[in-house]
């Protein structure tokens, strides 16, 4: 009986030789066959993936490229109907953070005197988006496009100047808030000074080069306690890191008009306020907590002094704005280069009358009919300065600025707003 050796293995001596012979090497065959052949599996299992990978590469890339909201025959016209000036040497102004408090009344102010305006709004959660999307309903009806974009995003930027040769840009798209920088300080880097530097790259390469105005902020005044608050005074002691950014685009904003002659001014704006502004600010956060029923917290400096702003209402900042943009000269550079010195300029936008914080709760308590509970607390070393007030000589003497509401005026025109946008329902919730 043969046994499984024999069976693997002939009985003549010879032939076994040469039978193992063969069969080692058919063995070896098979074997680097197999090898070979799983290597040739290897191979195209790479070449699987790695097409695989390319093509998912390829895909999130052109999904993020069809997705955009940007781009195309349409959206192109949009821009240009909406640059376009109704009225004789109108301007084609690109407003960013057009969907924001002071971008949007500014860009409808625009609008209605005839010039073309250009919206550009990243639709941040910083505070409820739907509020911004109002605006930009309320713009779009005044024929107002605005492109749902980021500063911070340069392809875009070229497009829209490709598109438009804007001859102004009103740069008021920012991180803001003076005590969130403590929660998110990356943010205001990312919008104050990343967004910053992006746009200027922008506007410095257009051609033509627009004029830019733009939104630096009171708080880079710091803890200076010379009052009132002029230009000339310093401003080297930021109290946040919102007024370092902003300190800090003063500084930015020089080096492209020194370098590139982009024409540059920064506004200071003091504390602004009205309709349609901004949640995240007291006067708005109060009247909501007010109408709730709930406790507002009210911020005392050293000593109980009280703390105080110079509230300015919108319709004075617009004022400002427009006036920055009538007076503002042109860049003089080209293709990256100066031909001469460009116009850099910085003024206070305030109201140069200081109210204090208590006092805001007051005039708001008659305008609302209601009550405040007050909780009165140390001012916590989050970013916030005692005080601010506006010296505004230099704005009334160059631009005609001109404030003309006071605080009690003007809270009347914002509570009569939140009433007609939210109604009264007590939980603030707008009724549509
Ligand atoms: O001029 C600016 O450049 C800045 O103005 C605004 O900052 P501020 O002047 O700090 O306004 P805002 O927050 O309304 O606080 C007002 C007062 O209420 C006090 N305050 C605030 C909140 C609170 O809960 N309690 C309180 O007492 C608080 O201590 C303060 O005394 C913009 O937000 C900012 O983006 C920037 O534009």
């Amino acid at each position: 009986m043969r046994n499984l050796e024999d069976e693997l293995f002939p009985s003549t001596p010879g032939k076994v030789k040469i039978e193992r012979a063969h069969a080692i090497s058919r063995q070896f065959h098979r074997c680097f066959a197999s090898t070979s052949t799983m290597f040739l599996w290897a191979l195209f299992l790479i070449a699987l993936t790695a097409s695989y990978l390319s093509f998912q590469s390829f895909v999130d890339t052109s999904s993020k490229y069809f997705h955009a909201s940007w781009g195309g025959m349409h959206w192109e016209r949009q821009i240009r109907n909406s640059a376009q000036p109704r009225r004789q040497n109108g301007y084609s102004v690109l407003v960013t953070g057009a969907s924001g408090f002071v971008g949007s009344h500014v860009s409808l102010a625009l609008r209605r005197r005839g010039d073309g305006v250009v919206g550009l709004d990243n639709f941040n959660s910083y505070y409820d988006p739907s509020l911004k999307k109002a605006r930009k309903a309320l713009l779009s009806s005044h024929s107002i496009f605005i492109v749902e974009g980021d500063i911070n995003d340069s392809r875009l930027l070229a497009k829209l100047f490709d598109v438009v040769p804007f001859t102004h840009v009103l740069h008021l798209a920012a991180q803001a808030g003076v005590r969130y920088a403590i929660e998110n300080p990356a943010s205001y880097v990312h919008s104050n000074i990343a967004g910053l530097v992006t746009l200027l790259e922008a506007c410095k390469s257009a051609d033509p080069q627009p004029s830019i105005v733009w939104a630096s902020s009171s708080s880079v005044y710091g803890l200076n306690d010379k009052v009132p608050f002029s230009e000339l005074d310093r401003t080297d002691q930021p109290a946040s890191l919102y007024a370092a950014t902003k300190k800090a685009g003063e500084e930015i904003t020089h080096t492209y008009n020194h370098i590139y002659g982009l024409s540059i001014t920064g506004l200071r704006f003091f504390t602004v306020y009205g309709p349609w502004g901004r949640p995240d600010m007291a006067y708005f956060s109060f009247t909501r907590n007010i109408l709730q029923g709930k406790p507002i917290t009210v911020y005392r400096g050293k000593d109980h002094v009280d703390l105080a702003r110079d509230f300015t209402y919108i319709d004075d900042i617009v004022k400002g704005c427009l006036g920055a943009l009538d007076t503002a000269e042109k860049s003089t550079g080209t293709g990256g280069k100066k031909r001469r010195p460009a116009q850099y300029r910085i003024y206070n936008l305030g109201n140069t009358s200081p109210v204090t914080v208590p006092n805001l709760v007051a005039i708001l308590e008659r305008h609302l009919k209601v009550k405040a509970k007050k909780n009165v607390v140390e001012m916590p070393g989050n970013g916030d300065v005692p005080f601010t007030h506006a010296n505004i000589s230099l704005a009334r003497a160059e631009l005609g600025y001109k404030p003309t509401t006071n605080l009690e005026t003007g809270l009347k025109k914002f509570v009569k707003w939140y009433l007609s946008y939210y109604g009264y329902n007590p939980r603030g919730v707008r009724n549509l």
